[in-house]
């Protein structure tokens, strides 16, 4: 039993089963759950939590599993990270909230003095913060309406954007996100992606094609004079970590600058280190005329950001953005704990390492296991696509049993993907190489058993 009495770092960085998975007393707490919470509340693991740092969670039976999740790509820097606890500690202790359009304070404006200087392009920028990666992409999407004086937003197959209104209308996949919540938003339409391991016509033809279909649509169906922004994941998270094939997005961001339509990157998954860069975009040299980031920026409080191009946000009239809790203290002081935690321990390197280690072993799963269809991803952002022997039918079966037996043995993981076969890894970019080795082992078998 852990004698910790505190999360962070500091745990014990080891997996340790004390109970089966789920616990005893995870199991009481999830019936209390079930009793108070809506079952349209999703639980990828029961298991209550009362310790983590570095790559595990602790949960209330006392087991300490491996975290593959980052509680889906959020505390990048490590749970409770010590330069984020240490900031919030004493901000909590002076103030709580004023709300930064009443009454203003500096950590807010240093936050975004850091991301105009830290995002892609040496343009002039303007950064305003929020509190979800949703509400985000709403006020993104504002700005590039109020500047561009036109409405019609395009999207792209297998996005994934929000739960709000406008956002379930961006993303793509119908359950659970959308179905019988419509009616949606008008003015949205959606292109083909390039997604290698599924074009038609093979990876290799999969940029040009696919860029010719989409701004053929845009052209045909909406008129590019029309659009007022593109919004896409550089590569995207819950519709199963498509990597656009290479030259795709720079040939979007060619289109867009040529018709005047507003680039939106959608980074809220991708930024922050994640993916081996800084910020995604970098990878193939993209400057977005916004950037939209969350999750990774403040190690768990809430926070999202709308970096963009400074005549674009200048644009909206006084008073037209903000919000009551948007760049709440709390959360300002852990983004600047979590950039500087990024800097000092190096981990924009550290991310690229653990892809490396990641992708060498999960393509030899991929030799060995022939459900193993697709191997892919960038940084501490990675995934297998399960398809069934044979082929490349989807094989949701196989990822739900084993997910379900890792998590049996201590190694918390995610799934995603528009058909659900998507097993997805997010390691914290402080994980030990043990742990990480450790948790790609438990997969393997995972694997082997169901393969
Ligand atoms: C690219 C991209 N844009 C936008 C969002 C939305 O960010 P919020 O902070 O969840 O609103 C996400 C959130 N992804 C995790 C959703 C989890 C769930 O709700 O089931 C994303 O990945």
């Amino acid at each position: 039993m852990s004698t910790a009495t505190h999360g962070g770092p500091g745990l014990p960085q080891e997996r340790r089963l004390v109970t089966e998975i789920p616990g005893p007393k995870s199991r009481e707490l999830f019936s209390r759950k079930q009793s108070a919470v809506p079952s349209g509340v999703g639980t990828t693991l029961p298991v209550f939590i009362t310790q983590a740092g570095g790559g595990v969670v602790v949960d209330v039976d006392g087991n300490s599993l491996i975290d593959f999740g980052s509680g889906i790509a959020v505390t990048s820097v490590g749970n409770a990270a010590p330069r984020v606890v240490e900031r919030v500690q004493k901000q909590v202790a002076d103030f709580t909230h004023t709300c930064f359009m009443v009454t203003p304070y500096e950590s807010y404006v240093a936050v975004c003095e850091k991301l105009n200087a830290l995002t892609p392009g040496d343009h002039e920028k303007r950064t305003f913060l929020v509190n979800s990666g949703a509400e985000a992409v709403e006020n993104a999407v504002k700005v590039a309406r109020n500047a561009t004086g036109r409405q019609a937003v395009v999207v792209f197959d297998h996005g994934y954007h929000g739960r709000t209104l406008l956002t379930m209308t961006l993303t793509a996949k119908n359950m659970p996100y959308k179905h019988r919540f419509g009616p949606f938003a008008p003015e949205v339409y959606r292109a083909p992606l390039a997604y290698p391991f599924r074009w038609p016509t093979g990876p290799e033809n999969c940029a040009d094609e696919a860029a010719a279909q989409a701004i053929d649509m845009i052209n045909k169906q909406i008129g590019a004079e029309n659009v007022a922004a593109v919004v896409i994941e550089p590569i995207q998270g819950e519709g199963g970590f498509i990597e656009p094939a290479p030259g795709f997005l720079p040939k979007i961001v060619e289109f867009c600058k040529a018709n005047g339509i507003v680039f939106i990157a959608d980074e809220v998954q991708t930024g922050f280190a994640r993916t081996g860069h800084l910020f995604a975009c970098e990878h193939e040299g993209i400057v977005p005329d916004i950037i939209v980031t969350a999750k990774g920026i403040a190690g768990g409080l809430p926070l999202a950001a709308v970096t963009g191009r400074a005549e674009l946000l200048d644009a909206v009239h006084g008073g037209g953005l903000g919000g009551t809790y948007g760049g709440n203290p709390l959360a300002c002081e852990a983004a600047l704990g979590v950039l500087e935690t990024i800097e000092e321990e190096k981990l924009v390197e550290r991310a690229a390492h653990i892809g490396e280690v990641m992708l060498s072993r999960l393509n030899a799963f991929k030799e060995r296991f022939e459900i193993v269809g697709d191997v892919r991803g960038r940084g501490a952002m990675v995934a297998i696509e399960l398809v069934l022997p044979g082929g490349k039918e989807p094989n949701a079966a196989a990822t739900a049993e084993i997910a379900r037996r890792c998590h049996a043995e201590g190694l918390l993981v995610l799934t995603a993907g528009t058909y659900g076969n998507v097993l997805r890894f997010l390691p914290p970019l402080v994980i030990s190489d043990e742990l990480l080795e450790e948790g790609l082992s438990i997969l393997e078998k995972a694997i082997a058993a169901v393969a």
